[in-house]
């Protein structure tokens, strides 16, 4: 599936007040079928807003979403929810379900709307659940679970109704290093096996090289830039977007290994208050 933005742009329109477009310049993309698109950009850029407009939970202001050539409001909502599969930030939101409850909601698209769910839509949460890490947590309440594995449970009510498009707020944000593994691979896994695109908000530098095919960076006061990684996420780019100078680090532990992340210079120690030692 082809997911494609076209001009796009919005803003919060505020009574009796012109207000101006929260991205400086409008937004084009398009992702093809398995690829992946990082946004990055400093709080309160406009991330979370973007994503809300390419799902259509938000209508741009000016622009359009468009699948597969079509555009998105010409679609239905059930048509547009089986096929996208749209993860916020679990912080934002209180539950009275278990997990398993929760992740059976996904299958929505495809219960009709009096049926109980099916023994097949159980077994798709559990498979779910399992795939992300925490299958053993089915039956507790979302009120008792930690915000990461609200987070992981989230991820799997998407993965339930079989997406062609994961869109993700965010989705490391709550987790501990391990559980952030896990979900990069499964991303990473569902759009080579899968060929199902993916749309991530990140903070994370190292999070888009690893996984992003496509980055797009956005700032106020600055154009929206849109390009492949390695030409979009330079140091020069983060220092003008983020305002703060950032060092690229590549580690390389053979030819065929390495890795790349980005650290702000800031966070450097210097050379006599450190008990680091290089050794030839
Ligand atoms: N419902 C709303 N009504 C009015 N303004 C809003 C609303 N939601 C967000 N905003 C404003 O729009 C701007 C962009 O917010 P948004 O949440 O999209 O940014 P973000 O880049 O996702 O931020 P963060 O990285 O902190 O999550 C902010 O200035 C925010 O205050």
């Amino acid at each position: 599936m082809r997911i494609e933005v076209q001009g796009g742009n919005y803003f919060y329109a505020r009574k009796k007040e012109e207000v101006p477009y929260l991205y400086q310049t409008d937004i084009n993309f398009s992702l093809n079928d398995g690829e992946i698109m990082a946004i990055l950009g400093p709080n309160g850029a406009g991330k979370t807003t973007m994503l809300k407009c390419i799902t259509g939970l938000l209508d741009w202001k000016k622009g359009q979403t468009f699948i597969d050539g079509k555009p998105l409001p010409s679609l239905s909502r059930k048509t547009v929810w089986k096929r996208i599969g749209y993860v916020p930030q679990a912080h934002k939101m209180v539950f009275g379900f278990t997990l398993e409850e929760l992740v059976i909601m996904g299958r929505a698209p495809y219960i009709s709307a009096l049926a109980q769910p099916s023994v097949k839509d159980r077994e798709a949460a559990h498979l779910a659940l399992e795939t992300v890490g925490i299958g053993h947590l089915a039956g507790k309440s979302c009120n008792t679970v930690s915000g990461g594995e609200l987070q992981l449970a989230l991820i799997a009510r998407t993965l339930v109704s079989d997406p062609e498009v994961l869109i993700l707020d965010e989705p490391e944000s709550h987790l501990d290093v391990q559980k952030q593994v896990v979900i990069l691979q499964t991303l990473k896994r569902l759009s080579q096996e899968k060929k199902i695109s993916c749309i991530i908000n990140t903070h994370y530098p190292n999070h888009a090289f690893f996984l992003a095919d496509h980055v797009l960076m956005t700032a106020k006061q600055k154009p929206v830039v849109y390009g492949e990684v390695q030409e979009v996420m330079t140091e020069s780019r983060m220092k003008e977007y983020f305002g703060i100078e950032m060092k690229k680090i590549i580690y390389e532990e053979d030819e065929n290994f390495l890795i790349e992340t980005m650290v702000p210079k800031d966070l450097g120690i210097p050379r006599d208050q450190s008990t680091c030692r290089f050794t030839s």
